[in-house]
């Protein structure tokens, strides 16, 4: 077999790109010789993040389209469409992959959209339980659907879907002997409690504002934290790290070490991190975003919490509940051992090998 080529496309956000990042590191390891290619939206987090876990990236000129209708974006919109279809031609027509998987985010639709009209195999890996324009778009031409939830039948051709789970970093699947390390790398008090808050890749403003409100509580309980602030907002909350219990951070590079750290974990419900937290297995209060497509966090969150596997706290709900839910939980141990060990049962720990067998029947198919 001549040495297979493999395109990669989607972002915009961690949601997005970790999950490409794990299948090019599963692909990596059964095709040591493959070449990678990386896709993704000018100026976005992928630019960073990808060349730092070792592949190169190609960026495209898109964006997605603002709820707002008449905004400088939105009118830009057709001419950036255009551009990146062409510039996705050009990429396809150079680089010849095999196949192009797709992880959803407004970059992966013109790349994949390319690949389909030239015959390329495609897949799709949607993370949520709602899946976004993009790969609703996608879906039609595409050859396999991977997905992580049930009833994505109501979006997608149902031949076409397998569910096999989101992709989560190898890193992240064998923290259990790393709490020592843990606690020396974030130089934290070994006697007190650890609390890791998440706002998800970009940082979420309203948990933000939760925490800073709630400093004085989580200090009379005894916690220590490690509070993930978001690209955004860390140059406004970073002084709080004046305080002994509290470190803030932009952004964990060593998300492994994070969750092995922590003792209870407040979490936005992005899909990867959801389906981190089940192969972390640690109590978690989740307090979704409200701001995404069809309140998709909710359900990510609500698939979780119908197991009595964490708890959920809606935004709006926050003022009147946080404390009290916070502090039922921070003292009753047994709580937080069932929690953690039903959400451990509803990982699904297979998901990027089960991708990957699909990406090659794709391969075996297409050299038939
Ligand atoms: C606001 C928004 O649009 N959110 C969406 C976005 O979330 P978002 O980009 O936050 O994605 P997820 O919650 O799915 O994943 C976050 C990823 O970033 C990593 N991480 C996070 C923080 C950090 O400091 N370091 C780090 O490495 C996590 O380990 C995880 O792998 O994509 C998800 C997947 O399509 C959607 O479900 C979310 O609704």
């Amino acid at each position: 077999m001549s040495k297979l080529k493999f395109i990669l496309s989607g972002g915009g956000t961690g949601g997005h790109i970790y999950p490409a990042i794990a299948i090019a590191n599963e692909l990596k390891l059964r095709y040591p010789d493959a070449d990678f290619l990386f896709v993704g939206a000018k100026g976005r987090m992928e630019m960073e993040k990808v060349p730092s876990a070792g592949y190169e990236i190609e960026g495209l000129w898109i964006s997605g389209i603002q709820r707002k209708l008449v905004s400088k974006s939105n009118l830009l919109f057709p001419f950036k469409l255009l551009s990146s279809l062409w510039k996705a031609k050009k990429i396809v027509n150079k680089f010849k992959p095999n196949v192009v998987i797709g992880t959803g985010g407004f970059a992966s639709g013109p790349l994949l959209y390319m690949a389909n009209a030239k015959g390329i195999p495609t897949l799709i890996q949607e993370q949520n339980s709602f899946p976004g324009i993009t790969n609703k778009l996608l879906s039609k031409k595409a050859k396999k659907i991977c997905v992580a939830y049930d009833g994505l039948d109501r979006f997608f051709p149902k031949n076409k879907i397998i569910k096999t789970g989101n992709p989560v970093r190898q890193d992240l699947l064998a923290i259990d002997g790393k709490r020592e390390e843990a606690l020396s790398h974030f130089e934290l008090d070994k006697t007190k409690k650890n609390v890791l808050v998440l706002g998800g890749s970009l940082g979420a403003r309203r948990i933000n504002q939760l925490v800073e409100k709630e400093l004085d509580f989580l200090e009379k309980e005894g916690v220590q934290l490690i509070w993930q602030t978001g690209k955004l907002y860390y140059e406004q909350y970073k002084y709080h790290s004046e305080k002994p219990m509290v470190q803030t951070h932009a952004f964990l590079n060593r998300m492994d070490l994070a969750y092995a750290a922590a003792d209870i974990i407040i979490s936005r419900a992005g899909a990867s991190s959801v389906s981190e937290l089940c192969i972390v297995g640690k109590p978690t209060i989740f307090i979704p975003s409200p701001n995404v497509s069809e309140d998709h966090q909710t359900k990510n969150a609500q698939a979780i919490v119908g197991e009595n596997a964490a708890i959920m706290v809606k935004e709006s709900e926050l003022d009147d509940q946080f404390e009290t839910v916070f502090s039922e939980l921070i003292s009753n141990k047994n709580k937080q051992s069932s929690l953690g060990g039903n959400m451990k049962q509803l990982a699904l720990v297979n998901a990027t090998s089960d991708i990957v067998d699909e990406v090659e029947k794709l391969i075996k198919n297409n050299l038939k």
